[in-house]
């Protein structure tokens, strides 16, 4: 029986989150949590999930139809996915991740990276990490209907990875942050909030200027990470922080820990990914673990991850 599995790493928003979608520069970093998709010869297309908010689900896709709304839209990255190869081969599609979904470690962008990446050597494609990434962004773009490259690039390419503003590159960067991270569930959806954020953003000039600071402070901190400057580092993670808040994108929950952070003496602190809930990052301390757990925010393991998507053929 033929397989093919995909690991595909997580990742951590470090700066510049929602800015990016608006042209302004941004930076993330690949980590060691990491979803794992296999793709195994069958008779029908099925795929099982272990951690969607509908619980364990198994769904025929044969005639890539889904009743329930609710079933649809957790599946949505997934059929979006699949729709993108002409050529459809039966598989069993089974997908695992060490991390709950939506939580702002870039989970969307995983589940498309690794069925693409997956799919397509199944089918006898040989993709490249960036070929894999360019068409991942364009499907998650399409289920969304809005979002940057960010999240795909990250999980494809791996790394520490600078997003120039205006531009669809993307730069490798040389450095080895230590971070301590961590995330508590959310209700909303990155997909939900990025149109919050869009509808306010057409109505209010302010929104420019605070992407534009956004901007600036992801600069500084690409300066800070080249440097090795960890102090500059953990400031910009404050000021971010207080940018994203004055974007209406935290919660009370992100901005007590984060205020708490800063109180107690840590280096840096912000929201990472969609926000709404979800994920915090710190510059790397003991206090900084203590502090997230104190406030029941589930840890997680932010080991740089400089791969990237890996795939391996399985024959068993
Ligand atoms: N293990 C999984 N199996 C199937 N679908 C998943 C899985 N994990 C996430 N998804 C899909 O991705 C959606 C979550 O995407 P969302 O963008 O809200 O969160 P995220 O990508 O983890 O966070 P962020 O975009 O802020 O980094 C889920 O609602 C589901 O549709
Ligand atoms: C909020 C956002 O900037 C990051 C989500 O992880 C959305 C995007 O870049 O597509
Ligand atoms: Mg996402």
């Amino acid at each position: 029986m033929r397989s093919v599995e995909a690991l595909v790493p997580l990742k951590l928003t470090l700066f510049g989150e929602h800015a990016v979608v608006y042209g302004e520069p941004a930076i993330a970093m690949a980590i060691s949590e990491h979803m794992r998709v296999r793709v195994t010869e069958s008779d029908k297309t099925t795929v099982s999930s272990s951690s969607l908010k509908i619980g364990n689900i198994k769904v025929d896709l044969s005639s890539m139809h889904i009743e329930s709304e609710q079933a649809y839209r957790e599946l949505s990255y997934i059929m979006e996915t699949l729709n993108y190869f002409e050529r459809k081969v039966p598989a069993q599609i089974t997908i695992e991740s060490t991390v709950d979904p939506s939580v702002g470690l870039g989970t969307s962008a995983a589940v498309i990276v690794g069925i693409v990446a997956a799919y397509s050597r199944f089918l006898g494609d040989s993709l490249s990490n960036m070929e894999i990434a360019k068409i991942s962004r364009a499907i998650e773009r399409k289920v969304q209907g809005i979002g940057s490259r960010m999240d795909t690039y990250t999980v494809s390419l791996g790394g520490i990875l600078y997003f120039p503003k205006n531009s669809e590159g993307v730069e490798r960067l040389d450095g080895n942050i230590g971070i301590t991270g961590g995330y508590i569930r959310r209700t909303l959806s990155t997909a939900e909030i990025l149109k919050r954020v869009k509808a306010i953003k057409d109505k209010n000039r302010q929104f420019e200027k605070i992407m534009k600071l956004i901007g600036e402070v992801v600069e500084d901190a690409r300066e800070a990470i080249l440097r090795h400057d960890v102090e500059l580092l953990g400031q910009m993670m404050f000021i971010n922080h207080g940018l994203l808040m004055s974007l209406g994108v935290t919660s009370p929950s992100l901005d007590e820990v984060v205020s708490s952070a800063r109180t107690i003496g840590l280096q840096g602190c912000k929201m990472s990914g969609g926000g709404g809930g979800g994920s915090v990052i710190c510059i790397k301390s003991p206090k900084a673990e203590l502090l997230l757990e104190s406030r029941g925010f589930r840890l997680v393991d932010s080991e740089l991850n400089k791969n990237g998507v890996v795939i391996k053929e399985i024959s068993n």
